[in-house]
């Protein structure tokens, strides 16, 4: 079984305003509400894909009721703890380019907590664990390592994508695979405009702190696959952005979607990339024939 766990979801708003003046009274040209946060998007696309999950995270108010509503409709599983406060609501501003305002969430006690536990102690060895998005602010920084050591032992395997604090505290739990973009993996270092030859070294340090594998993807400038054994890059196929809200999480997506049928590494890298391009280039998220179409036009090259 597939878990995704969505620490901090939102309803993700979706506007387009062309053009986009400050200080003035601007009109939408297209809008979308969307159940969001990344654990969410990755149970989302899976259930495009055919494939089960369990949405699991901490939802409140009219906005978490818009979210559950809707994952209803969707018919994708979902086992949140209610918190009192509404869930955020993360504003995606389309104008030419991409500006991203997101909310903050209500908190989240040391009993929401624990009935969380409860429900990751029932995982079972040959789960998948996804743990994405960002960390609210009740909780702390660790919580990622927490709950990596929480499953230790029942033999599941752990993606964490987060960023930040979040991400690099999580490495000394092992997790099986972490996805940062190339902005996020340089913040970790300090570091902007990483080169492909530097984030494979910043990527191998970050093996030696215990991460088993990583995919970071730069947006249209590819992606890389790195563990002890191996590092591949991989193109991404040619296209019009339309619109990246999703994309990341459709990689981590895509990577579980065929990780989890096949057992294959590269080919599930490969798999990941495409349905991240294929949610990039629609208005949606990616659908099993958009994937296919794209995944001939990618190429894995062992550096
Ligand atoms: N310009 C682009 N051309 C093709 N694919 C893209 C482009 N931008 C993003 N993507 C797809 O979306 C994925 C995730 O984008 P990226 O910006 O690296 O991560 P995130 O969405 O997590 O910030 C990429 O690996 C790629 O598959
Ligand atoms: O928890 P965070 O880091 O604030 O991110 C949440 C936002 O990221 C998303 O999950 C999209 O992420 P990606 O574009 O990286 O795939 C949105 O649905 C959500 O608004």
């Amino acid at each position: 079984m597939i878990y995704t766990l969505t620490l901090n979801p939102s309803v993700d708003y979706i506007v387009s305003v062309d053009p986009f003046e400050f200080g003035k009274t601007n009109r939408t040209a297209t809008e979308m509400k969307n159940p969001g946060g990344k654990g969410i998007n990755v149970s989302r696309v899976l259930n495009n894909l055919n494939i089960k999950t369990k949405a699991l995270g901490f939802i409140g108010g009219f906005t978490g009721g818009f979210i559950e509503q809707k994952l209803r409709e969707e018919k994708v599983d979902t086992d949140f703890i209610q918190v009192n406060g509404d869930t955020r609501i993360n504003i995606k501003l389309q104008t030419g380019e991409e500006t991203e305002i997101n909310g903050q969430s209500p908190s989240v006690d040391q009993e929401h907590l624990n009935t969380l536990l409860e429900k990751l102690h029932v995982l079972q060895e040959g789960d998948l664990l996804v743990l994405a998005g960002s960390v609210p602010k009740s909780l702390p920084s660790n919580i990622y390592y927490s709950l990596l050591k929480e499953v230790e032992e029942l033999g599941v395997k752990v993606i964490v994508d987060t960023s930040g604090e979040a991400l690099e505290k999580s490495f000394p739990g092992n997790p099986f695979l972490i996805k940062p973009n190339h902005h996020e993996l340089g913040e970790l270092f300090d570091k902007s405009d990483l080169t492909v030859k530097d984030a494979v070294h910043y990527g191998r340090r970050i093996l030696d702190k215990g991460v088993q594998n990583i995919i970071v993807s730069m947006a249209g400038e590819g992606a890389l696959f790195l563990n002890k054994e191996i590092t591949l890059f991989s193109n991404v196929p040619k296209g019009i952005v339309k619109n990246s809200v999703g994309a990341g999480d459709s990689v981590v997506a895509g990577f579980v979607a065929s990780y989890s049928q096949h057992n294959d590494l590269v080919k599930a890298f490969q798999y990941g990339i495409a349905a991240g391009s294929a949610t990039a280039f629609s208005n949606h998220f990616c659908e099993k024939a958009e994937i296919e179409k794209l995944i001939d036009e990618i190429e894995i090259t062992k550096l």
